[in-house]
């Protein structure tokens, strides 16, 4: 299979990027033992949009490497995915998917690349109690229920989700060869 990991990792205030880029390290990798082509873009580069909307259309599954910056993805993330869905009008997605002819057609079905797949991986300094307890801060939502903007975002091209990994405690208590191994797990049993 071919992947795109879009490598999130940034140096700004206590965040040093150097854990974001181990664990796309780690994946590539991986992937590339595996037998898989990857492809990586660091999201805070120069990249050239054009060619970033070709390597979706390339990719069967995109993987976004980032840490979790005021409570979702940094903005280098948020810039990478308007500059490059944006683009993709016409070939990520074709419209919202509604049509005046055609009721049935609901709002989100105009997406072009269905069937391929993404996949969340993130670092956090929040423990994942914090994400899943309904008396803690994020209300019992869970990982996936905060970032369903981020998911929606990607299924409005078509795509489907993978199971999300989270690093947690990771300025608190960081344990990155526990850490690192936890990843290399989930990877092969989605992807060996
Ligand atoms: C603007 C901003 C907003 C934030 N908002 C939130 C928030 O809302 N909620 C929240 O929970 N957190 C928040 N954070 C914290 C943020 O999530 C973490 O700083 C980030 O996840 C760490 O990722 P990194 O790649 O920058 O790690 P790094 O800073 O590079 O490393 C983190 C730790 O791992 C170690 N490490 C990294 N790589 C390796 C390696 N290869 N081998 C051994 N050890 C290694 C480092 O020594 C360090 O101890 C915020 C940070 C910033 C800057």
């Amino acid at each position: 299979m071919n992947f795109l990991i879009i490598d999130g990792g940034k140096t700004f205030a206590h965040s040093k990027g150097e854990l974001n880029h181990t664990l796309t390290d780690v994946a590539a990798s991986q992937l590339r033992d595996l037998g898989h082509q990857v492809q990586v873009t660091i999201a805070d580069s120069d990249y050239n949009v054009a060619e970033e909307v070709q390597k979706y259309l390339d990719s069967d599954v995109v993987i976004y490497q980032m840490p979790g910056w005021w409570m979702g993805e940094p903005w280098t993330v948020k810039k990478y995915i308007d500059d490059v869905f944006t683009e993709g009008h016409g070939s990520l997605y074709a419209s919202d998917g509604r049509t005046r002819s055609d009721a049935g057609k609901k709002y989100g079905s105009g997406g072009l690349i269905q069937g391929k797949k993404y996949m969340l991986s993130l670092t956090w300094n929040a423990p994942l109690e914090a994400f899943n307890d309904p008396e803690q801060f994020f209300e019992g939502v869970g990982v996936d229920g905060l970032y369903l903007h981020f998911h929606k975002a990607n299924q409005f091209l078509g795509m489907e989700g993978l199971p999300t990994f989270i690093c947690n405690d990771v300025i608190k208590m960081p344990d990155v060869p526990r850490d690192i191994e936890r990843y290399r797990t989930h990877l092969s049993q989605i992807f060996a």
